[in-house]
């Protein structure tokens, strides 16, 4: 589907569930949403009929689109922090750790991406993945090569997934020579055309950006480090990077940079920290790095699905969110084996619980369902610089949804072995409340029927496919 094809004025009908603050998950049993032409919310309404609503707004025109059954309205997901060249590795780990299983595993993949079938061929199926399980935005790693980083974009764009797109910047000697950068002048070069070739296919960043992507502080020289924190702020790019994911890493990073007080220290003395900094992991900061990436105003991609299979450790959340920083959640495909953000919300609830067992801070290192689905959309939203744009159904925001439809026991269950509704079971006697707990415990993409970027249709299922048609939702 053409991300340009015009849209129609939509309503859309039935219950929505949003967050509105880390801690208040609003769910509204009779919501209405007004979607303009350009995909931007026009109204919210909590109360009315769709007859009332059409004509409270003079919007007699517009195409209804009416939620049935144990289904409601969420945001897209954001994924902060994942690697789509990783892809066909997803689940493949063994019992390795961040420094064997980038080599073992993650270099032979990403250096294949010479070839462009072959990072075609795994690029849609990536994009089409992740729609599928309603990520409406993702922080995309590539790899090194410009031609399939440049692919990548192309088919965010068609696909109509937003994306921030980055090439891999690798020069130091940790990666084999089969895969890295030549040189530092190489390096900067081949980001900067990746940048200019993202920005001649979305020119106003609507649904595709680049970003600037050094791997992590091991895998550059102190030279490209600082050359390419130059580049990215002289394009007004974000960056993206890795952090404190695991104890060797951090060790190495102290061998590399023995002169830095820390590795936080690397990228602030290296200008990377800035409020357009996404750094994923952060599981072992101390105290004064802690200080320093909030003053830098600099976000976090917590990737607890990762940080459990790769065994980097426990990111301590509930603590980094008091301090007051900006959190969101990352599948880190393949380091997490999942490409779903869901799978994210619980795992990030179920660390959360670890530390909790674990530490002095018992009860008060727990998440709530509320806070985790506030990261896993607006917190994203924030990390990603969207925060205005996208991550909740507030007037003015652009239309980034999916339905989530649980069924009901009476329409898969009587039919003995077909649960065409998904893993859910709903009896009928549950509150709202207890379909969304239900859901995030329980669901998958079986439940996300449809997904829309800034109001169009970017996935649809056999379950929603009766209400649309030709990209424009229909009752
Ligand atoms: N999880 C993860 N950590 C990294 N650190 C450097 N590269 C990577 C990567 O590809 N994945
Ligand atoms: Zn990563």
């Amino acid at each position: 589907m053409a991300a340009s094809a015009t849209i129609q004025r939509t309503i859309y009908t039935g219950p929505f569930v949003h967050s509105l603050s880390l801690t208040e998950l609003e769910i509204c049993e009779k919501g209405a949403i007004g979607v303009d032409e350009n995909g931007i919310i026009a109204f919210v309404e909590k109360e009315l009929d769709l007859g009332a609503v059409q004509e409270k707004h003079s919007w007699q025109d517009a195409t209804p689109v009416q939620l049935k059954g144990n289904a409601f309205f969420f945001p897209g997901f954001i994924d902060t922090h994942t690697h789509a060249p990783q892809h066909p590795n997803t689940g493949l780990f063994g019992k390795t750790t961040l420094l064997d299983w980038l080599q073992t595993y993650t270099f032979p993949m990403e250096s294949s991406f010479t070839d462009l079938k072959r990072a075609e061929t795994i690029y849609r199926n990536f994009v089409s993945r992740t729609l599928s399980h309603g990520t409406t935005t993702a922080a995309y790693y590539a790899t090194i090569h410009v031609p399939a980083t440049n692919l990548l974009a192309d088919i965010c764009l068609a696909r109509g997934q937003r994306a921030l797109v980055g090439r891999v910047c690798m020069n130091s000697d940790l990666s084999p020579d089969y895969y890295r950068d030549a040189s530092v002048s190489q390096s900067v070069a081949d980001s900067k055309a990746s940048i200019d070739y993202i920005r001649s296919i979305d020119p106003k960043g609507s649904i595709v950006r680049p970003i600037v992507t050094p791997r992590f502080a091991p895998s550059c020289t102190s030279e490209c480090l600082t050359s390419i924190a130059k580049l990215a702020k002289d394009e007004s790019t974000f960056i993206q990077t890795h952090i404190s994911e695991n104890k060797g890493e951090i060790a190495l990073v102290q061998e590399l940079f023995p002169t830095s007080k820390s590795y936080t220290d690397v990228y602030d003395t290296h200008n990377l920290l800035t409020p357009q900094t996404i750094l994923a992991h952060a599981v072992h900061l101390s105290a004064e790095e802690r200080k320093t990436i909030l003053a830098r105003g600099a976000t976090l991609s917590h990737c607890p699905c990762s940080n459990t299979a790769i065994t980097s450790g426990c990111a301590p959340i509930r603590s980094l969110l008091d301090e007051g920083h900006t959190i969101g959640l990352g599948t880190d495909v393949s380091g997490g084996f999942h490409p779903s953000i869901l799978e994210n919300v619980r795992h990030a609830i179920w660390t959360s619980r670890h530390l909790a067992l674990q530490s002095p801070l018992g009860d008060a290192a727990k998440l709530s369902t509320e806070e985790a689905l506030f990261l896993a959309t607006r917190g994203g939203a924030a990390v990603v610089g969207l925060a205005d744009k996208v991550g909740g159904f507030d007037v003015g925001k652009e239309f980034d949804a999916q339905v989530v439809d649980l069924g009901s026991v009476s329409e898969g269950g009587e039919n003995e072995g077909k649960f065409d509704a998904g893993p859910v079971d709903v009896f009928g006697w549950e509150s709202w409340g207890e379909m969304v707990e239900k859901w995030v415990y329980a669901g998958d993409d079986r439940n996300t029927t449809a997904v829309w970027v800034r109001g169009r249709v970017v996935h649809r299922t056999a379950r929603f496919e009766g209400r649309v048609v030709d990209g424009t939702a229909t009752p």
